[in-house]
């Protein structure tokens, strides 16, 4: 692709050749290149709305360009939704201008958006009018699905509005309720305007309890009457369409003016709350002994949460008002002329639309203002365009030629305005610091193969999180466990699904196993399946013995070759390989078969994680995918294609054998294909399991448990090596524990302290996951007062983590004496994933679903073999720990080692 672009003997024809030189003809270029342009995004477009047709959208009527169909929908849009389902189905598409709207019309649809999708649909769209009047989205309502929301939801449910505080302010409803029954009394007899009464009496009975301890009589009123104004308007606002909305390129023109006033409203309802909240603190400045005598309003209570040093309940004053903002709903006329036209006509004394009927008064509707009535004026008068027509000889024809280019340039403008007013209105987003990427391609040139040591030496120069461009992908790293820690546990819901590569999606039967599924239900399924029912404890102790048996195998294959140099990792390799295949398929196949299942499956899975993170210009630039300019997805397709054929015929040497024994099953002993298995014969929707998802959960296991394993243990080795004081320490412990006349047995781990520390210490230094498998930002958040785009890759860089120097000491020093030092963090270890400074296992929802057996296994085979033998390098040898960066963090070159045993009875061999 380079050398293309840089060949520019093509432009060459561009030049002037009217009078022969080689000046190049501008007029010409500039035409040529504005219509180069035009066609390419044209093209571009039509590729990718090809490449959306595999998506397969919604059905939903056509929209035109541009507009989609904001010119073609009514007024009252909950009945032309109706309308629409009735053709398209329950569940259909629209666009408005560059908004997707998704309408679900039926229960069912609605459930599993509302219910088995919940957190992917748990934030809001908020509109640009919203977020000038709630302190940037910072209330409940507008709030993304985070730490803060969950804060102010809490206090709301919880706190204020809880039985107890409804309880103990009921005398300030009841007082206002008989004061409603005595003023409508005193009208007996004569037509009253029942909503405005209602109004009245809704307005006065939240004012009482938000304030009424402090704000009392006219005062009360008066501040009542501004706020319904202010709250009335504020919501007319924040309905009305606003073309900002649809077209974010025009928000900075602010067309309609709505932003503007919106930003007037909030200054004035921000003062409001203010001056009420100068009038409590006054208040309980001067009556400092008395403050319980007036009884605990709502404001009252908040203030003092302002000022609580708990984290968790603390707020701050702009979450206070922005709770307070909350309440604007209980003042919304909108609510009150609703219930009336919902009331049964008796109420209303049979007359139909007593001057408040708002669904079918337009010019009250919500969707009077659409825009659709502000583009169309536009749109249909076409006199503007008239210039256009040939004047060169009078006639009114069009002059096609003329119009061609006009439309071209205009276009091309237009396209280039926007990127421009796009970029300058990303600046007040403010997105975290990171160096200056290429038109296009972003910082794909810069980047360096080491990405976790890059983006360390990132983070020295544009601090803890920083945002790189890598094509069409916007890429965050996390450097620090602070930031770590506000994305991975304060706003996990919003960065628990992943950013799946093209390749993966063709190897992982679409991205439908745990590791690269949406946080969607299935995953839910397949996640506990794997954590609870295969690995737990009761699974796990009974696959026991499938362990054992491999890792007795190991130390007699390293026994027969004492005394000469060995391939450590390999030895690990296969020792993994085959501990993981064995408690996968273990009682099924045996002997030769499942070695020779074993080494097609080991090649295979190398391959596929090669494929799956190697760089791929279909992943940068979406638009090239079918292209498949490296072929990548090709080579995918055929390695998951030979994969899934040994699944297949694992999974039928199974089933034959279970018919062959029928009624005899026992006898093979419970491997997880034969768990699973019994959940596909499952008529439970929740448990039962289709034949795809047992083979996305066994491709998981292999894929997620092997390597990191194997690497982990050549790190540990290598260490253990290298330190000759920690070896000894190592196997004196193991000495004292399991005796040099026995062999290891997994029920020792439990009393294996130093063992365990050495692990722990290696998973800190040579982290087998350095970057985390990414996650994927589902809607816009702030981290940090850093602006994180939807859709983001995001990298925790766990390397840089576990190795810096604020939260270790010597944190270049393998020392795995620092877990039992107070001084040092980790005395807090044994909560993996909640330490933010530790995090080989990742955090959150999506944090590793095989850290109990990963944990087995790494301290089983690592006690193993320091048990029976001891290790040194070969004479001259030294050792070389540089790392290999990629998914996992390997060796780069392999560990050679001499074992001589140190066990003298040789029935432990
Ligand atoms: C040394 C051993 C291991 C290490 C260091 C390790 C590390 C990790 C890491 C860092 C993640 C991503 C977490 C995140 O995004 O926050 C992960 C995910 C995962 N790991 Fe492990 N892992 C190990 C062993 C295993 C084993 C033995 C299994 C299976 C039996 C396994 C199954 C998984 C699965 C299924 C996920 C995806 C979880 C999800 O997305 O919900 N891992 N692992």
């Amino acid at each position: 692709m380079i050398p293309q672009i840089s060949d520019l003997s093509w432009w060459r024809w561009v030049k002037d050749v009217t009078n022969g030189e080689t000046k190049i003809n501008t007029g010409v270029s500039v035409v040529v290149l504005v219509l180069l342009t035009y066609i390419f995004i044209v093209i571009g477009r039509r590729m990718q709305r090809r490449n959306n047709v595999d998506l397969r959208f919604p059905p939903g009527p056509r929209g035109l360009p541009l507009v989609g169909n904001l010119l073609s929908i009514e007024p009252d849009l909950h009945k032309y939704f109706a309308k629409l389902s009735k053709i398209y189905g329950p569940i259909i598409k629209l666009q408005f201008g560059r908004i997707h709207v998704i309408v679900l019309n039926s229960s069912s649809v609605a459930k599993e958006v509302l219910r088995d999708q919940d957190a992917n649909f748990a934030t809001r769209d908020v509109p640009i009018a919203v977020l000038a009047m709630t302190y940037g989205g910072k209330d409940i309502i507008w709030n993304h699905c985070n730490q803060e929301w969950r804060k102010l939801r809490k206090i709301l449910t919880q706190e204020l509005l809880g039985n107890t505080s409804l309880g103990s302010s009921y005398s300030l409803r009841r007082s206002e309720i008989r004061r409603t029954v005595k003023d409508v009394y005193g009208m007996i007899g004569t037509p009253i305007n029942v909503g405005e009464q209602v109004f009245v009496a809704t307005l006065n009975v939240v004012l009482n309890m938000l304030w009424g301890g402090i704000i009392q009589g006219d005062e009360r009123i008066r501040v009542g009457i501004e706020l319904r104004q202010l709250f009335n308007r504020s919501t007319e606002l924040s309905l009305r369409p606003n073309i900002s909305d649809f077209f974010p390129i025009f928000r900075r023109f602010d067309i309609q003016g709505i932003e503007k006033e919106s930003w007037k409203i909030f200054g004035e309802m921000d003062r409001m709350f203010d001056s009420v909240i100068d009038q409590h603190l006054k208040f309980d400045k001067e009556n400092s002994e008395h403050k319980q005598r007036s009884g605990k309003d709502f404001l009252q209570f908040l203030l003092e949460l302002t000022e609580t040093h708990d984290v968790k309940t603390r707020v701050t004053m702009t979450q206070l008002k922005a709770l307070l903002q909350n309440f604007k709903e209980n003042f919304s006329t909108k609510v009150v002329q609703i219930s009336i036209e919902c009331s049964p006509p008796e109420v209303t004394n049979g007359k139909e639309n007593s001057g408040i009927n708002f669904s079918t008064d337009p010019s009250r509707s919500t969707f009077a203002l659409f825009p659709g009535f502000i583009l169309s004026p536009l749109l249909t008068d076409l006199s503007w365009w008239r210039w256009v027509k040939d004047v060169t000889n009078g006639e009114t024809k069009i002059n096609t030629g003329v119009s061609v280019v006009v439309l071209v340039l205009v276009t091309y403008i237009f396209i280039v305005i926007g990127r421009r007013l796009q970029r300058r209105n990303n600046g007040d987003l403010r997105f975290p610091p990171g160096p200056r990427g290429l038109p296009l391609v972003g910082n794909l040139f810069s980047i360096e193969p080491d990405l976790h040591k890059y983006f360390a030496k990132l983070s020295k120069i544009y601090g803890p999180i920083i945002k790189l461009q890598l094509g069409r992908i916007h890429v965050i790293v996390l450097n620090s466990s602070s930031v770590a820690k506000e994305v991975l546990r304060d706003q996990d819901a919003n960065f628990a699904t992943r950013d799946v590569p093209i390749a993966v999606l063709a190897m992982t039967y679409g991205g439908k196993d745990i590791i690269w599924n949406h946080c969607n239900q299935e995953w839910r399924k397949l996640r506990k399946i794997l954590t609870q029912e295969l690995l737990g404890n009761t699974s796990l102790g009974s696959s026991y013995s499938l362990r054992r048996s491999e890792i007795r195998r190991t130390v007699k294959d390293v026994y027969g070759m004492i005394g000469t140099p060995i391939n450590v990792g390999k030895q690990m390799y296969a020792a993994t390989v085959n501990v993981v295949l064995n408690m996968l398929w273990g009682g099924t196949i045996q002997g030769d078969d499942r070695i020779r299942v074993g080494i097609e499956v080991q090649q295979l899975i190398d391959e596929m994680i090669e494929l799956a993170f190697k760089p791929n210009v279909s992943d940068f630039f979406p638009i090239l995918a079918r292209f498949d300019m490296q072929g990548i997805q090709k080579k995918a397709w055929k390695a998951f294609g030979e994969l899934d054929r040994v699944f297949d015929s694992v999974i039928d040497q199974h089933l034959k054998l279970d018919k062959e024994n029928n009624g005899n099953k026992q006898r093979r002993g419970k491997d997880f294909l034969h768990l699973v298995l019994e959940l596909t014969k499952k008529h439970d929707f929740k448990t039962q399991v289709t034949m795809t998802q047992l083979k996305a959960l066994l491709l998981d296991v292999v894929v997620a448990g092997t390597d990191t394993s194997t690497t982990t243990l050549e790190w540990a080795m290598s260490e253990v090596i290298k330190n000759p004081e920690v070896m000894r320490k190592a196997q004196q412990e193991l000495d004292e524990v399991v005796g040099k006349n026995s062999i290891v047995e997994e029920s020792h781990m439990n009393q294996l302290p130093y063992l365990e520390a050495v692990v722990k210490e290696t998973l800190r230094l040579h982290p087998a996951v350095p970057l985390l498998v990414p996650r994927r930002s589902i809607t816009s958040s702030a981290v940090r007062g850093y602006t994180i785009p939807e859709g983001s890759r995001v990298f925790v860089n766990v390397w840089a983590i576990h190795r810096d120097s604020d939260a270790w000491n010597n944190p270049l020093v393998f020392r795995p004496e620092r877990f039992f030092s107070s001084d040092d963090h980790l005395k807090k270890y044994g909560n993996i994933g909640n330490n933010f400074d530790f995090l080989p296992f990742g955090s959150g929802r999506r944090v590793c679903a095989g850290i109990p057996l990963a944990e087995r296994l790494l301290i089983y085979v690592l006690a193993s073999l320091l048990h029976s033998f001891n290790w040194k390098l070969s004479e001259g040898e030294k050792l070389d720990l540089t790392e290999k960066f990629g998914v996992v963090l390997k060796k780069a070159t392999p560990l050679i080692a001499i074992p001589t045993p140190r066990l003298s009875n040789l029935d432990f061999y």
